[in-house]
């Protein structure tokens, strides 16, 4: 027992001694204290798994679905297999049964070939759907879960609200660009360079456009930014913390995981947050003359009253719009960062373009945005190349489907398109897809009849990383003017290059299907020596 008083002794300070001595060895626990332990530890146990089974769907349905396992068949060594070595495992699916079923993670994701598509992504949410498995991802966490349903206000809001009505926010997100830029990128030197974390700058930049748009009041508010970021990201960890457990232990760990309280947290100072400002916004909606903001929380307080949403459920679908809005486009801003070192030789072409589109339109607008397509095409190429998940177009059978061919997928059945392996497909993309070509788009776009075709913000049977159909993100045309506006604004301003100018790429990390993209590297910027010409 030497070791317990050692370590109690190591956490006070220096000469101190411990004021309690407790002494191990005689501390002996009685039958009835065991009994009662166990029977407390059982309860619980009873209790957590009917709390989530009375308000989840049981996804079971891959079972009743035959279809080669890659990897161990085992269930929880399938799933810590898939974990260190998912992008392996769905190669060597891809390449045997690309045109045919195969499942990874164990029997956990079935993973349907593309000649599905068109018939799967018409089908409505009762019959196939998204959130059901957004539902499971976020395993019994129901402070995101709770607000998430088909048909959800924040989608149907982010569809019929927001998108619409982008255009109009593109001024409001261009000051702040212009005012912040300089602070998350302190290079005010021409001669010298400036090393700057790219994820970091990312997150900081994508959530101030984000912040800006969702709540006007509190856009440069760095306690509600920081909030925030740590509900999105806390909730981003929670979905991969929680899927390596075995299904009955998913209960307890989801209960216990320190991520699920960040997220809890972050929720409870958002609530304290924005609760008034909602009280405050209702109170000036009753005096003449007030015009409601244009913000994402106005959208959501409108469009809750014909749900009878509380201010709390409001605060709570602000909120898990994060998750959609935040780390994947942070992920996406920083592996366009490192594009720009490795194909340094398409900075002048994009920025050319963005001087010239900026020109004809007298600063930032939608139109101008829509304009710059040899940006779309290199941002398209970088998330076809360095995607942020390997897998996509995720769905829960809610009830039997019948395919054209007679293949039934029963309810219950988990499934997912190999999207990244898809888009290295010669087959589909076209010759070298291994090759990083910026304007490969782009010169498709050239093509008589094609030029509002093969879009960033497209999806089609080859280009699958945002869904495709009803399978599909509502987020991909917010996503598109942040990158383009942060990629625009850093190019208009900023030399960048990898410290000491070299073009490794950094490598990616995986875990599952997901890529994460190295978190530690740091760009370089130098301020342009005609930074100042362009005052948009
Ligand atoms: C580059 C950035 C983004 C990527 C790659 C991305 C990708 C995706 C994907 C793949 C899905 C699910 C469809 C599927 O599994 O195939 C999805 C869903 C979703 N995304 Fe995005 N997204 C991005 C940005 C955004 C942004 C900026 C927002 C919000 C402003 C957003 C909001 C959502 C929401 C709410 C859903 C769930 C849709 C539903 O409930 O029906 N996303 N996203």
């Amino acid at each position: 027992m030497d070791f317990v008083n050692r370590s109690f002794a190591s956490v006070l300070p220096e000469g101190s001694s411990p004021s309690v001595n407790i002494d191990f060895s005689t501390f002996h626990l009685s039958p009835s204290v065991v009994t009662t332990i166990i029977c407390g530890l059982t309860l619980f146990y009873w209790w957590a798994i009917s709390r989530a089974k009375a308000s989840r769907d049981f996804i079971d349905g891959n079972y009743n679905f035959d279809a080669p396992i890659i990897g161990p068949k085992n269930p929880v060594l399938g799933r810590l297999a898939f974990f260190r070595n998912g992008p392996k495992y769905i190669a060597e699916g891809y390449a045997k049964y690309k045109d045919t079923f195969f499942k990874v993670s164990g029997n956990d994701l079935l993973i349907v070939p593309n000649k599905y598509l068109q018939e799967l992504a018409s089908m409505p949410p009762e019959k196939l759907s998204l959130n059901v498995a957004i539902v499971d991802a976020f395993q019994r966490l129901h402070s995101i879960t709770k607000v998430i349903t088909d048909h959800s206000l924040q989608t149907r809001m982010l569809n019929a609200r927001l998108t619409p009505r982008l255009g109009l926010q593109v001024p409001a997100v261009q000051e702040q660009f212009k005012k912040y830029l300089p602070v998350e990128l302190p290079a005010n030197s021409t001669t010298e360079w400036t090393s700057v974390n790219a994820l970091h700058l990312a997150r900081r930049m994508v959530h101030r456009g984000v912040a800006t748009q969702f709540v006007d009041e509190l856009k440069e508010n760095e306690e509600y930014l920081q909030t925030a970021i740590n509900y999105s990201e806390h909730g981003f960890k929670h979905n991969f913390a929680i899927r390596v457990f075995p299904d009955f232990l998913k209960p307890i760990a989801a209960q216990f995981s320190p991520t699920s309280w960040g997220v809890d947290a972050a929720l409870r100072k958002a609530t304290k947050m924005l609760i008034p400002l909602i009280h405050n916004r209702r109170a000036l909606e009753k005096t003449p003359d007030y015009k409601k903001p244009e913000d994402f929380l106005q959208y959501l307080m409108d469009g809750g009253i014909g749900e009878g949403d509380s201010d709390f459920t409001t605060v709570q679908r602000l909120m898990v719009t994060y998750l959609g809005s935040g780390p994947s486009t942070i992920i996406a801003v920083a592996q366009l960062l490192f594009d720009l070192c490795v194909h340094g030789e398409y900075v002048e072409t994009l920025r050319e373009e963005i001087i010239q589109v900026l020109t004809e339109h007298n600063g930032f607008t939608h139109t101008a945005l829509a304009e710059m397509k040899k940006l779309d095409s290199f941002m398209r190429e970088s998330q076809r190349l360095s995607p942020p998940t390997l897998l996509g177009f995720n769905a829960i059978v809610r009830e039997d489907v019948v395919l054209h061919d007679g293949t039934v997928l029963p309810e219950g059945c988990h499934i997912q398109m190999a999207t990244y392996a898809i888009g290295m497909d010669p087959e589909k993309n076209g010759p070298n897809p291994e090759v990083f070509d910026g304007m490969r788009q782009y010169k498709k776009r050239q093509v008589k009849g094609q030029g509002n075709i093969h879009r960033f913000t497209t999806t089609a049977d080859n280009n699958l990383h945002f869904g495709h159909g009803k399978i599909v993100c509502p987020g991909r045309f917010f996503a598109d003017h942040s990158m383009k506006m942060i990629t625009a604004n850093i190019l208009l301003r900023y030399h960048l290059q990898f410290p000491g100018g070299h073009k490794q790429r950094p490598a990616n990390t995986s875990m599952y299907d997901v890529l994460i993209p190295d978190l530690s590297t740091c760009v370089e910027f130098k301020l342009r020596e005609d930074a100042g010409r362009y005052n948009w």
